[in-house]
């Protein structure tokens, strides 16, 4: 199987890279514009005879021949993909219409990686698929959220249209090891800042929640979505719900229970409550999150310290 992975570079497309290349069947070519990427989340597979990385940004045609794509290039954290808005619509856009172009042409199964953001700021909770979400389309979290919201429509229109081979993921909040240091998600921000013995920035009012899914869990659901029947849209995440001061507090007794918390003021549109409602991926893929924050910030601080150069002390 020749899989291409774009936006393989990155946090969650570098550890799936890993997993595909456990197969000695799998052939993987990543193509990635390293905005948020670095060729060091792949340094090991680098000069590997199956492995192939191309510098390449997706709002432009890719031609290649490949058996299936697992599409995730998108700056994904908020302050990345607000950024440059335009250039993050036209990834979600332009992207989405060229890998499903590809796809197209040599027939290939594509996955796109969408986003609980799809939901907005829910009015449901938990959230189902079914639910169409309430996303403001004009506010500074657009290009991410309508974009990705349009990514699906081409999706499912190239599906029947064209029929194409599809399959969507609406991946809740991942953390993990690799993630970028400076990130500015709340997991890597708390993580760095308990190390760097910096406060912990809350954003105010710390009640808002979100459902937190380690990176290996993730990863498994992409895979079984992919090689399993149903398009989707599933979601992939954690149920496990907690509010921000819950999780300041928890990296605070976990890495460093001397550090303070710091409320600081809040960004445009933020959604106030997150949970995934995981029943379809439980009954169509039989996948289930086995990772809990608890077990997994631990494996994230120990790949923060090596990065940063901060021993743990005894
Ligand atoms: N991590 C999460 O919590 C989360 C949640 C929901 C959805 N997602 C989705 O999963 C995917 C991966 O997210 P991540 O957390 O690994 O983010 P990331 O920022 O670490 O990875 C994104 C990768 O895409 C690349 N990229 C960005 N724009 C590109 C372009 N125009 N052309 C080629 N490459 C480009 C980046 O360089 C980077 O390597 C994204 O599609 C994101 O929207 C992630
Ligand atoms: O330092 C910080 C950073 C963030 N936060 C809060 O933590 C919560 C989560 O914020 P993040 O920036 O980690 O991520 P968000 O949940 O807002 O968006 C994410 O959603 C799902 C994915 O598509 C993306 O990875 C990203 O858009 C927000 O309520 C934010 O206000 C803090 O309290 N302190």
């Amino acid at each position: 199987m020749r899989i291409l992975v774009t936006g393989g570079a990155g946090f969650i497309g570098s550890h799936l890279v890993d997993k595909l290349m456990e197969n000695e069947k799998n052939e993987v070519i990543v193509a990635d514009n390293y905005f948020t990427g670095s060729k060091d989340n792949l340094k090991k597979w680098i000069g590997h005879p199956r492995f192939e990385l191309i510098r390449h940004d997706v709002t432009e045609p890719l031609l290649i021949e490949v058996d299936q794509i697992y599409h995730l290039a998108c700056p994904a954290s908020p302050i990345f993909y607000k950024y440059n808005p335009v250039k993050t619509i036209k990834t979600n856009v332009i992207g989405t219409l060229n890998m499903l172009g590809l796809a197209k042409r040599v027939g290939a199964r594509i996955l796109l990686t969408s986003t609980s953001e799809v939901y907005g700021d829910p009015l449901i909770h938990p959230q189902p698929e079914t639910y169409w979400g309430n996303v403001n389309p004009i506010g500074v979290r657009s290009c991410y959220d309508e974009g990705k919201r349009v990514a699906e429509t081409l999706m499912f229109d190239y599906h029947r249209q064209h029929g194409i081979q599809i399959r969507i993921a609406r991946i809740f909040n991942t953390y993990g090891p690799r993630m970028n240091i400076d990130d500015g998600r709340v997991v890597s921000n708390f993580i760095a800042q308990a190390l760097r013995g910096e406060p912990l920035t809350v954003q105010k009012p710390g009640t808002q929640t979100r459902s937190f899914c380690y990176v290996s869990d993730m990863v498994d659901g992409l895979i079984r979505l992919m090689e399993g029947e149903n398009t989707g849209p599933v979601n992939i995440g954690n149920p496990g719900e907690f509010t921000m001061l819950e999780l300041a507090e928890t990296v605070k007794e976990l890495i460093n229970p001397e550090i303070e918390i710091k409320m600081v003021e809040n960004t445009p549109d933020d959604p106030r409550q997150r949970k995934p409602d995981i029943s379809k991926a439980k009954e169509l893929l039989g996948w289930e999150p086995k990772v809990k924050l608890r077990d997994g910030l631990p494996l994230m601080e120990e790949d923060f310290r090596s990065r940063l150069g901060v021993p743990k002390r005894n």
